[in-house]
């Protein structure tokens, strides 16, 4: 069964839409994830999608994260997704407002509101450090800041933009304290989560440089190197 609480720092491994991580393929990867994490004592998450959501949170004991809900209660909203039903399937929490899947900021704020009620962890994602603030404001679980240029290049925030990630990490701290900041966009080596630490975040939030490497161990190995207690 999936892991129902979360201790940082934190890996969160969004599998996207890649059929690299869809499916049989998606449980392979998060057992992978499953099995460093318990080996090494490193929280790492995994955020499937949404097919696969129970499938997978079912079978491994690590977080599983939803990548998206809509703000909507249960009832005839088709082709919807409710809260309910990703905490039903397992999930420990959801994405919300990612690059790729971007809402208004009125709905992040019933998606927060109701995920509270819940107890389902919220981690929104934002592009800039003002969204960061205003989306801080607003009181989820995490935010993490992935500058929308930087996604799936390689170039990691936490060293191509390290003022981006401290300056949302500052305005966070002034705004909303109990907010923690994870950061993304190119992040694929232990080197750049070591350095997204250094900048004041509790984690990262990746997906290439996992999720399409050769090896998923040795990838995921490298990532969480710097977190070895
Ligand atoms: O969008 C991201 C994680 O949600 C970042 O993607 P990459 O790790 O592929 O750059």
């Amino acid at each position: 069964m999936a892991a129902t609480k979360i201790e940082y720092p934190l890996i969160l491994i969004n599998f996207k839409a890649y059929a690299e991580a869809s499916g049989k393929k998606g449980l392979q990867l998060a057992k992978v994830a499953e099995k460093l994490s318990k080996e090494y004592g490193v929280t790492i998450a995994v955020a499937p999608q949404l097919t696969d959501l129970m499938f997978i949170a079912q079978q491994v004991d690590i977080p599983v994260f939803s990548q998206h809900v809509d703000d909507v209660s249960p009832g005839s909203h088709t082709g919807h997704v409710t809260l309910e039903a990703v905490k039903d399937a397992g999930a420990i929490g959801t994405m919300v407002n990612h690059s790729e899947r971007r809402v208004r900021a009125d709905q992040i704020d019933v998606v927060v509101k109701r995920a509270r009620q819940l107890n389902l962890v919220t981690v929104v994602c934002t592009n800039t450090p003002e969204v960061t603030a205003a989306m801080a404001a607003l009181g989820p679980d995490m935010v993490a800041i992935e500058p929308p240029e930087l996604i799936g290049t390689g170039i990691p925030v936490s060293k191509a933009k390290p003022e981006v990630v401290t300056s949302s990490v500052d305005l966070v701290k002034k705004i909303n304290p109990n907010v923690k900041v994870l950061c993304g966009a190119g992040i694929t080596t232990g080197d750049d989560v070591a350095a997204a630490l250094r900048l004041g975040t509790v984690g990262v939030l990746l997906a290439s440089g996992v999720v399409k490497a050769k090896d998923w161990e040795k990838a995921i190995l490298d990532l969480i190197r710097p977190i070895l207690k």
